[in-house]
């Protein structure tokens, strides 16, 4: 039966998850002191299936941690954790037949063999059927351009080559959901593009679910709709990333060019940010029109060109670590 609050639709569903590591710390000469890191901290959401959702934070923030739980690695040290109905920790190899894991700084295929060997293995891991196999190797070889890869031990793969062949040996056995932590770190941006197309086109095409850990914020620009960001071990957002911009109280910038060099401009609502030459940069709520703000300095200064340039997502989100490092 479905707990309280979640509903069966619910994919992944964690309700007040916390995770305590003891570590033991030199406290002196010989001395040492036992001491709690609460690495998650009373988390509760839930993924719908399909859901394509960024899970974000900073250095230390709690995100692995999440990771493992929900991958049945580690188990929580209290709240209620479930995967497709599944106990992760209590299931594991069950559950493993209906998750596919990518981890960008490690890889799980075989260092020394040639990525065909790594897939075959995977074949009989998962005990694929011979035909679904066939039909999902063909499909990711082809998606993700690994033909003339197949033959080449994993060791000589440069690492856009290496992360390729990693997602389709995370995809072969048709996982029902898809955990990627940092799956486009360290790629040039035309590899970067090619994952990220990829797996819209999973996410598209298979319904998997899609919880994506990242240090780049491009990434859940450009592949999620909705992004939760863990911070100390506690969700501080859940929601859009217009929300997110609004929780982080963002700033629209208005770039203005004017017919010579002139001292910062003065309007109401909005603040002159950088100068150079003619060219002023204000800052105005990312909520309000820019309109107004145009008309009034139209009205007043000899405006020659102006662009309207969007919030720096990377600029709420440093904010917004930043304030609550502070509070
Ligand atoms: N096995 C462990 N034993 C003790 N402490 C741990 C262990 N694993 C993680 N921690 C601590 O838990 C906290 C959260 O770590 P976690 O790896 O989940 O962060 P993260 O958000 O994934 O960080 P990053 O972005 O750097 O990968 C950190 O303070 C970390 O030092």
């Amino acid at each position: 039966m479905a707990a309280q609050g979640v509903s069966v639709n619910d994919f992944i569903a964690l309700e007040k998850v916390e995770k305590v590591f003891e570590v033991r710390r030199k406290a002196g000469f010989l001395k040492r002191e036992r001491h709690e890191v609460r690495a998650v901290d009373s988390i509760s959401f839930t993924v719908a299936r399909g859901e394509m959702v960024g899970y974000i934070g900073p250095n230390g923030a709690g995100k692995s941690t999440t990771i493992k739980m929900l991958t049945g690695i580690l188990t929580p040290s209290a709240g209620r954790l479930r995967v497709a109905g599944i106990d992760p920790a209590r299931e594991r190899v069950r559950l493993a037949h209906r998750i596919g894991v990518v981890f960008g700084q490690r890889t799980t295929l075989w260092w020394d063999l040639p990525l065909a060997d790594s897939y075959r293995l995977a074949h009989r891991m998962y005990r694929i059927p011979d035909a679904r196999y066939r039909q999902n190797l063909d499909r990711l070889v082809e998606l993700l351009d690994l033909g003339a890869l197949l033959d080449v031990p994993v060791r000589q793969l440069s690492l856009g080559q290496r992360m390729r062949g990693d997602i389709a040996a995370a995809l072969l056995h048709d996982p029902e959901v898809l955990y990627l932590d940092e799956p486009t770190i360290g790629l040039d941006v035309v590899s970067k593009a090619r994952v990220r197309e990829f797996l819209r086109e999973v996410n598209a095409e298979r319904g998997t679910t899609v919880l994506l850990t990242t240090h780049d914020l491009q990434d859940i620009e450009q592949l999620c709709s909705r992004v939760m960001v863990i911070d100390h071990g506690r969700l501080v957002h859940d929601g859009s990333l217009a929300g997110l911009h609004e929780a982080g109280e963002s700033e629209r910038t208005l770039v203005v060019d004017l017919e010579r060099e002139l001292p910062p401009v003065e309007v109401a609502s909005a603040r002159v940010v950088r100068v150079e030459g003619p060219r002023q940069w204000l800052a105005f709520p990312a909520g309000r029109s820019a309109a107004p703000l145009v008309a009034d300095l139209a009205a007043r200064y000899p405006l020659v060109d102006l662009s309207v340039r969007e919030p720096d997502i990377e600029a709420v989100i440093a904010r917004m670590y930043a304030e609550r490092a502070v509070s």
